[in-house]
């Protein structure tokens, strides 16, 4: 039987965070985490308590069950004049795929990452580092969540949600990364088109992430700013 991938959604638009921030990029949301079931009413006694989206099932835009090349098919529909591994080194934009979540590690696997790549994509992931990953990807950022033990240990860049009391900022520093940011915590219930009271609260997270990299310039910041734009 053909292998199936379980997709929340997909959706073309620019990377917001960390060292890519800007780029243009297809977002492919895997479902599921391991790390919580997606629903509020466990939040609190999940491991990862703070996450600011939805994965659960398969009914966002351009959500379904797919096998690798309808997958692919379909992100590639999205990328402007249709990629082909012709387009890459083109002076036109790598076409680029961040596989996300929910926690994408849990269903990306080397026959899909051949497949993007026969496509002509460089592959990014987002991921909480809990779980090994496959051979193939061309980055891998890091978020380590507290109280959930690393697999991976060296990454493209690591990016902290900050402030995380029992995941401190110097915990990580056995990590190998290119990059480290810390990224604000945003708060995870309020929609993020901003209220004033909203704006309060994360502005006391990137307030106290702003000190924290100041101090220890190893550290740099990363904000959100596909929320900044209003863009997905
Ligand atoms: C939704 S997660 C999905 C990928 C993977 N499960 C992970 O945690 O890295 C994507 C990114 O958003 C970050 N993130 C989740 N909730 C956040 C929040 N409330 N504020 C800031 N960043 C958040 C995660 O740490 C991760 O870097
Ligand atoms: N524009 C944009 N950039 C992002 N970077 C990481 C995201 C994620 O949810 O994994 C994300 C996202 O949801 N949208
Ligand atoms: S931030 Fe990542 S690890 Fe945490 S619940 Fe969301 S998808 Fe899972
Ligand atoms: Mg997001």
């Amino acid at each position: 039987m053909t292998k199936t991938y379980r997709v929340k959604e997909i959706f073309y638009t620019l990377q917001g965070e960390g060292a890519q921030a800007g780029r243009p990029s297809v977002f492919c949301r895997f479902s599921k985490c391991n790390l919580w079931n997606g629903k509020e009413e466990s939040r609190a006694q999940s491991v990862c308590d703070f996450c600011d989206t939805d994965f659960v099932g398969t009914d966002g835009e351009n959500g379904g069950i797919y096998s690798a090349k309808e997958l692919v098919e379909l992100i590639a529909s999205l990328w402007p004049g249709k990629p082909s591994p012709k387009s890459r080194n083109k002076n036109q934009g790598s076409p680029y795929i961040v596989c996300t979540g929910g926690e994408p590690l849990l269903q990306l696997d080397e026959p899909l990452i051949e497949v993007m790549h026969d496509y002509g994509f460089e592959i990014a992931v987002e991921t909480n580092g809990t779980l090994p990953a496959p051979e193939g990807l061309d980055w891998i950022c890091l978020s380590p969540k507290a109280d959930a033990e690393l697999i991976l240990i060296e990454c493209d860049e690591l990016k902290l949600v900050y402030p995380q009391p029992l995941a401190l900022p110097e915990s990580f520093n056995y990590v190998q990364a290119t990059h480290r940011y810390l990224q604000p915590m945003a708060d995870a219930s309020l929609d993020y088109i901003v209220s004033d009271a909203h704006q309060g609260l994360s502005q006391s997270n990137t307030q106290k992430a702003t000190h924290y990299c100041l101090k220890h310039p190893q550290w740099k910041l990363s904000l959100q700013t596909h929320k900044m734009l209003g863009i997905e």
